[in-house]
This record gives C-alpha cells, sequence and structure tokens, in this order.
C-alpha cells in the first residue's frame, strides 16, 4: 500500500511519470475483458466511473472492470485543446446527442443535451469551468438524506483529493481577480486546476462593472472556500504544469492513464452495457454489447453504476428497478419498485445577453484573423500557452434577494408556497422547496450565477443543435455573451425509458421553467446584466445588444421574463435522476438491490450552486471510500 498525506492522497499514484503510452489496462476486444474474474464491475468509464476505478484498484487485491460506451479519446486535439471544446458538441464522435421533450416553458423549443460519449465521459467535453458549490449547498445535502457525513465539513477533504492546483502564470502581476488561498485546494489529486494565463481588457472591466453594480466593494477571498459570493476569473480545468501542460485536465487523463499499469485494473470501450443481471434481489453482474455480441460479465462483490444522469436511470429501467407503471408502459416487468428512478431531474438553466463591440475591443473573435491565429497556434505548440489552452473564466454569484423589492421577493417565495402545499408535490420534493425558499430569503446565497464568454452565441439555432459558439469573426464586431443562470431550480422534470430497446434514447424533460419562481428569478438576472451594459465600465465599449431583440427592454422585469422565455438554455448540470434519499440511501446502496451502488451526477439530492464536475469528482472520491469501508478494504 502506499503512503498517505493529511488529505488522504496518494504519495507519487498520479506521479507524471506514471503514464505509459502502452496502456495496458485497455482491452482491445471482449474475450480478453472477460478472461478476468472481477471483485467489482462498473458501468460508465465517464468522471465518476474512472475516480473509484482508480481507487479500489490501489489495493493489487482488488480487481475492477470499466464498461464504457464510448471510445478513448485519450491524445486526441480537439479534446485535450482548451479552446475546441465546441467542436466537440453535437458531434456524434464524442456527444450521445440527447434531445428534450418540447419546452413548455420555452415557446415548444426542443433542446439538444449534450453527454459526452467517451472515456471520461462528460469531462471529456466539458467547458472546464472548475467551481465548487457553498457550504450550504452540501449542508442541504446532509439534512435532506439525514447523514452528516454528506456536511460541507465532512466533504472538503475529497474536494482537495482530487484537485491539483497550478501556479498562477507569472506574467499576471495583479491578482485581485484571481483571489485563492492555498490551504483550500488540493497539491497532489489527478485533476490540474489553473487560471488562465492571458486575458483580454474587457474580462477585468466586466468584473469591474459587476462589482459597481452588484454594490461590492470586497472581493471573494477564495471561491473556492464554500463561499463564492461576489466575481473573479475563475479556475479551469486545464493543466499548467507537467507533460499536458495547457491540455484539458480530465478524468481519463487523471484517474485512468496515470494508473492503467495497473494489471488489476481492465477498461473494454465501445462496450454498451443492456442491463444489470440480477438474482434474488441481488445484482449478480452486468450484460452488454461489444461488437454486435451480447456477453455477461460477474462480480464477485459489487455492480457500481456509473452512466450519468441519463443513462443510470435507463440502465436501472432496463434492468426491471422503478415505477412499476413506467416500466411495463416500456414493455419490461418490475423486479424492483423503486419510483424514484428518473424522476427530481434537475438542471441550471440560462438567460443571456449577446453584445456587439465598439472597433478597438477584442474578445476572442480576434482568432478569425489568421496571422492571430497562427501566433496562438505557436504559443500552443511551442510553449503550452495562450488563447487556445484559456476557459470562458470571467463570473461571479449573487443573491437574488440583493435584486429584487421585498414584494417582488414575497411573490417569488409565495408561488413556491403554493407548489409545497400542493397534494401532488412528495415529502421530498416538499423538504427540497424548503431549502430553496431559505435559498431565496438569504442575503447570502448564491441564487445566481454570472458568466461572460468572450464570444459571440449563434442565439437562432444554438440550443437545438448545440452549435451554439460560431467560429471567431475578425470581419465583424467583436461579441461577447453574459449569462444569468438560476443555481436552485424549483422546476423538476424526469428521464425515462419508454421502450425495452437499450439503445432507444429516454425521454428526457429537463422542465426549465415550468415552475414561475424559476423565471421570476432568472429575469432578475437578466435585468442585472441589462444593469452591467450601462455601467460606466462596460458602456462605452459596447456598439449594440445583439440578444434579446430591441423590442425587449430589459429595464422592464415583466419583459425580462418574456426575454426569459423566449431564450434560455441549461448549463449542463443535469442531475437528481437517482437521488440520495430516494433511489440511493446515503451510502449510495440502490434501495431493496443488494450489491448495487449508484455513483455519478444522478444521485444528487439537490443542486449546487456553480459548475458541478468537481462536485461529481468529490461525491466519487467519496463514494470510493464507502466501498472500500463496506468491504473492509484499506481506506
Ligand atoms: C457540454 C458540457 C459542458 C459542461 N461544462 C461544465 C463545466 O464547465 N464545468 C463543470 O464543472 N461541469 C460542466 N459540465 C458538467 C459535468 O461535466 C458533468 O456533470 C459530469 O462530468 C458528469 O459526470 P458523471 O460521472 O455523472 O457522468 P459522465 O461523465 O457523463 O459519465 C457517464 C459515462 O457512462 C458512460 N455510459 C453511459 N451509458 C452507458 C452504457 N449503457 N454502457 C456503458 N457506458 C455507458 C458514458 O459514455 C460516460 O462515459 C458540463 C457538461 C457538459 C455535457
Amino acid at each position: 500500500m502506499m503512503n498517505k498525506t493529511p488529505d488522504g492522497q496518494g504519495e507519487g499514484l498520479y506521479g507524471i511519470d506514471n503514464a505509459s503510452n502502452s496502456l495496458p489496462a485497455l482491452c482491445a476486444c471482449a474475450r480478453g475483458f472477460l478472461s478476468e474474474t472481477y471483485d467489482f464491475i462498473i458501468i460508465g468509464g465517464g468522471t465518476a466511473g474512472l475516480t473509484i476505478a482508480a481507487r479500489l484498484t490501489e489495493d493489487p487485491d482488488i480487481v475492477v472492470g470499466v464498461l464504457e460506451a464510448g471510445k478513448s479519446r485519450l491524445d486526441d486535439p480537439l479534446v485535450d485543446t482548451p479552446a475546441t471544446f465546441p467542436q466537440l458538441l453535437g458531434n456524434p464522435d464524442y456527444d450521445y446527442g440527447y434531445k428534450s421533450v418540447p419546452q413548455e416553458g420555452n415557446r415548444g423549443i426542443i433542446h439538444h443535451l449534450c453527454r459526452g460519449k467517451a472515456l471520461g465521459g462528460s469531462s471529456a467535453i466539458n467547458y472546464m469551468l472548475y467551481v465548487r458549490g457553498s457550504d450550504a449547498d452540501y449542508d442541504d445535502w446532509a439534512t435532506l438524506v439525514g447523514d452528516s457525513s454528506w456536511s460541507s465539513k465532512a466533504l472538503k477533504p475529497y474536494m482537495r483529493k482530487h484537485q491539483t492546483l497550478d501556479q498562477l502564470d507569472e506574467s499576471i502581476s495583479d491578482n485581485t481577480n484571481y483571489p485563492h488561498i492555498g490551504k483550500n485546494h488540493g497539491t497532489r489529486g489527478p485533476v490540474h486546476t489553473s487560471f488562465n494565463d492571458s486575458s483580454f481588457p474587457i474580462n477585468d472591466l466586466a468584473i469591474k462593472a459587476m462589482d459597481e453594480v452588484a454594490g461590492l466593494s470586497k472581493k471573494p477571498t477564495d471561491p473556492w472556500s464554500g463561499d463564492h459570493i461576489g466575481f473573479f476569473n475563475t479556475l479551469g480545468a486545464v493543466a499548467r504544469s507537467g507533460p499536458h501542460k495547457g491540455k484539458r485536465s480530465y478524468a481519463a487523463r487523471g484517474y485512468f492513464e496515470a494508473n492503467a499499469c495497473r494489471p488489476n485494473l481492465k477498461v473494454l470501450c465501445e462496450a454498451q452495457v443492456t442491463k444489470i443481471v440480477l438474482e434474488d434481489g441481488i445484482a449478480k453482474g452486468v450484460e452488454f454489447v461489444f461488437d454486435g455480441m451480447t456477453e455477461t460479465v460477474y462480480a464477485k462483490k459489487e455492480v457500481i453504476l456509473c452512466g450519468g444522469v441519463i443513462n443510470s436511470p435507463q440502465i436501472l429501467e432496463l434492468s426491471g428497478i422503478g415505477d412499476p407503471e413506467k416500466l411495463n408502459a416500456a414493455g419490461i416487468e418490475c423486479a424492483v419498485k423503486l419510483p424514484g428512478v428518473g424522476e427530481n431531474l434537475q438542471d441550471h438553466a440560462c438567460a443571456v445577453i449577446g453584445l456587439d463591440l465598439k472597433p478597438g475591443n477584442i474578445t476572442l473573435d480576434i482568432l478569425g484573423d489568421p496571422d492571430t491565429m497562427e501566433a496562438a497556434t505557436k504559443a500552443l505548440v511551442e510553449y503550452q500557452k495562450g488563447p487556445l489552452t484559456a476557459i470562458a473564466s470571467t463570473q461571479g454569484f449573487q443573491p437574488y434577494k440583493s435584486h429584487v423589492s421585498a414584494s417582488e421577493l414575497e411573490s417569488t417565495i409565495q408561488s413556491i408556497r403554493e407548489t409545497q402545499s400542493s397534494s401532488p408535490a412528495s415529502p421530498f420534493y416538499k423538504r427540497q422547496l424548503e431549502q430553496v425558499i431559505t435559498h431565496l430569503e438569504s442575503d447570502k446565497s448564491a441564487n445566481l450565477q454570472y458568466i461572460m464568454i468572450p464570444a459571440g452565441a449563434d442565439f437562432e439555432n444554438g440550443i437545438r443543435t448545440q452549435k451554439l459558439w460560431p467560429p471567431p469573426d475578425n470581419n465583424h464586431a467583436h461579441r461577447v455573451t453574459i449569462a444569468s443562470c438560476l443555481q436552485y431550480p424549483v422546476s423538476r422534470g424526469s428521464c425515462h425509458i419508454t421502450s425495452s430497446d437499450p439503445m432507444a434514447h429516454p425521454r428526457i424533460d429537463p422542465a426549465y421553467l415550468k415552475h414561475p419562481a424559476d423565471i421570476s428569478v432568472l429575469a432578475a438576472g437578466l435585468h442585472f446584466i441589462d444593469k452591467l451594459t450601462k455601467s460606466p465600465h462596460l458602456a462605452p465599449l459596447i456598439q449594440a445588444r445583439s440578444y434579446p431583440a430591441p423590442h425587449r427592454n430589459l429595464s422592464s422585469l415583466s419583459d425580462c421574463e418574456e426575454a426569459v422565455k423566449d431564450w434560455v438554455m441549461g448549463e449542463y448540470h443535469l442531475i437528481g435522476t437517482c437521488a440520495m434519499g430516494e433511489v440511493v440511501d446515503s451510502r449510495l446502496r440502490v434501495k431493496s438491490v443488494k450489491g448495487l451502488r449508484v455513483v455519478d451526477a444522478s444521485v444528487f439530492p439537490g443542486h449546487v450552486s456553480g459548475n458541478i464536475c468537481s462536485s461529481v469528482y468529490m461525491v466519487a472520491e467519496k463514494g470510493g471510500d464507502l466501498i472500500k469501508e463496506d468491504w473492509g478494504i484499506e481506506v
């Protein structure tokens, strides 16, 4: 076994020199995979699945097999280069291409819902913003599930455990907008995080405008400490040290490749799991399809489901675990009645303003100039630096209460109370709503996240096609997009199978804007952005608002509500379809089934503020320890 640091981080295990190009753990065919006997079978080699596989195989006596539907994309420049992520979205080689049902709250629009189909899962295609929830968010989890081991205090070591904080680039002399305190961050975790090493003047001006309009004179001390109210440049999951400097840092790199020499780890890619094999209420193994052939593999100890927020409930339902009515309608016999499966789907919905800037103001559109692109490519290739290694970093959080009058706040809360007292609301939902109300009443809660992207969006088709970010255009006014994102939605959607065909996409309803309170909160966010555009820090730079159309008067909250209904999009932060407390217990074991856990974003019982990948790594790190404890494996 290995030495431990106080955070439980392994000494040298994820050392940069351990990476192997031959990757012996990757099986070329099903026969190779099936020749092994496994203690644990992990379904889904995504963000959470690879984290758990790495932790369990720290014990050389534990043998783990991972089945992943996507391909390994290690060393694929489209995945590795931070700036090329838009090319992954909507691309069937990387993205499942799920579609929502028409969203009634959003003029009936069908949303494309991206999910990563690759080793590393959605961490291979995401926008790489590295953000953590606030303390109140995880304390809410602990309360909802009645287990203090899920409190913010208890979870902090798992946040540090997955992270390595790389140093701020020496060219950044003024670190006012890059606040951080070392003790809140990891130093040896598999996921490298860093600040951008370059920025545009508009980044700092936008932060000034945000501070001014919000009336803030102080910066957050460290937005990863559990309090992220205020405005700052965020970290990204991009390595700024080691052999992968300048590249996306994701689960396949940090958790898999670094451990791919372990003889007790096997991964089979392009293997689609079709169901869990249940015998007398015990998960014994899984059925999967590889190269057109159906195979079965057994687990001596447990099956761990890490298929993500869409596929984990899908696989449970295909296996006969769920609501009997929904299963019967899909032609599946119910083996275990568990009505919460596929319910409680939540996302962070965003509303946006698009701005065209006056000549002389630069954004990523400058990359449309061939000479600038050549220089940026040179910086990437020769120094692993520059704009092609950057993420959309400018952001911050504000309480809703600071944006509206007392009567507007009361009316929003009243609309939630009405839902709370209605008979269809489940006891679990009612308790969640109490927490949402507490957030709205607080003047310290991160109800709204603001993100400025120094690029223009395709507002016409982007939601449907996910070709949201058109190529940079230096012949046009340079553009920025500012988003306001709802962090604690009241609306609840669902994800259920409608057919027994495992290849058929489930019916997914993220229920954007289903509840009027969500519209009110987002409208206040849009109103705030409108004020930013009038701030002396930003107004002189702006040529025109390109979206919403001029007839929407964003200084009126009711017009903001209409603009929100015209255009809303998920922040790709889907959670909750196998919620802790409802579908799994607080040790992540599926209720009424033995030998089966779910560990991924689907187990989040309620939403957290901010981008959620850090929370997925944290849940998986904790999940790994829970499994080890339950099987007497050294933690
Ligand atoms: C486009 C996009 C942008 C995002 N941007 C950010 C961001 O900037 N910052 C942030 O913090 N978060 C972001 N997120 C969210 C974050 O990346 C995800 O919440 C997180 O990665 C989900 O982890 P997971 O383990 O739950 O699922 P995943 O990482 O999606 O893993 C699920 C895995 O299971 C596999 N699988 C599914 N079904 C089967 C099957 N039947 N058989 C075998 N394998 C299967 C999948 O292929 C996948 O590899 C973004 C997400 C997306 C999609």
